[in-house]
């Protein structure tokens, strides 16, 4: 459906999209996961025609995507990062406002209207100003307004970055609705838990650059270890501590140990080495590694940073 090729994007001396290319298929549910300034809005503003890239190709459904011709984009709706409506407008009215600018009137886009305030549960507040709205009420507002025109790509920037539990999961549940019935999603997050929650597939960005891509399961997959166990740290376990050193890596954070063994450890050896000293099954917890670790493994940072 939409295809980047070598996308390259700079302002002035800093290279904010460095040789990107991505293919994102119809259907998918894609995550463009990475830390602020990663080049998650430039992307977003690049598909979006915002903004032309320096080099590289843009193309969605095999046409290409220029800001010199929009017809292309009415294909698309953009979430962006930073809320705009029109402050001193009811809820309703903006709608309106948004709609006509795609041409939009009459009984269709009266309708559209209805069902976007429905399924946002903001049918009750339509005649309220903007102004009186919530952080969260508004980013609600910005998501019907960006689909009035009903479009197949949705791009939607870090769209739930000082929003409130209460929108944030009415945000969720509508993308997913939607994304099930046909919309094809971009969505950017600084969050590893909604990239988790929500995507089909995810891009890890930083530095203008895509690390890796993959569904979880395979971005996980690159990890050197499959799990990684926890312990506390005390005098009763620092020997053990000491002697796993030598089997994968170990990590202490506060007074607890972190352990991820080398592939081929077997964990059978790691309970035995820990009962031989007495050490009880419950002091050890075993987890999943995260996209948290992944971004640590590919980037050498973390994703707070
Ligand atoms: N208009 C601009 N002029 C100059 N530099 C910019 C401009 N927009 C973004 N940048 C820089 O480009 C880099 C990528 O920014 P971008 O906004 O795309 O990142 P992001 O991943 O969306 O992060 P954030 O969530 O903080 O917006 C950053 O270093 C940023 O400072």
């Amino acid at each position: 459906m939409l295809s980047l090729e070598n996308i390259t994007k700079r302002y002035g001396a800093l290279t904010a999209l460095d040789g990107v290319s991505l293919r994102i298929e119809a259907g998918e549910f894609f995550g463009l996961l990475g830390p602020n300034g990663a080049g998650k809005s430039t992307l977003m503003s690049l598909v979006a025609g915002l903004r032309s890239p320096d080099a590289g190709a843009l193309t969605l459904n095999g046409q290409p995507l220029t800001a010199a011709d929009p017809s292309a984009r009415l294909a698309l709706g953009l979430v962006p990062q930073h809320i705009a409506l029109y402050p001193k407008l009811s809820a309703e009215q903006n709608l309106r406002v948004f709609g006509q600018l795609y041409g939009l009137g009459g009984a269709t886009l009266r309708e559209r209207i209805d069902q976007g305030l429905e399924a946002m549960q903001l049918a009750d507040r339509r005649r309220d100003l903007v102004q009186t709205f919530s952080g969260g009420m508004q980013r609600r507002l910005n998501i019907i307004a960006s689909l009035l025109h009903r479009p197949k790509l949705l791009l939607c920037d870090e769209p739930t970055v000082g929003v409130d539990p209460q929108s944030r999961s009415a945000i969720f549940e509508f993308l997913e609705k939607l994304n099930r019935e046909g919309l094809t999603v971009i969505y950017s997050t600084h969050y590893m838990e909604e990239a988790t929650r929500l995507c089909s597939r995810i891009g890890i960005i930083d530095h203008g650059k895509i690390h890796a891509l993959g569904t979880l399961d395979e971005l996980l997959l690159k990890l050197p270890f499959e799990e990684e166990i926890r312990f506390p740290a005390d005098e009763n376990t620092a020997t053990l501590a000491a002697q796993l050193a030598g089997h994968g890596a170990i990590a202490k954070a506060g007074d607890t140990y972190s352990f991820r063994p080398q592939p081929g450890m077997k964990l059978s050896h790691f309970y035995t080495q820990s009962e031989a000293r007495g050490l009880p099954a419950r002091l050890f917890t075993s987890q999943r590694p995260t996209l948290e670790a992944l971004f640590l493994h590919l980037t050498g940072r973390t994703l707070r940073e």
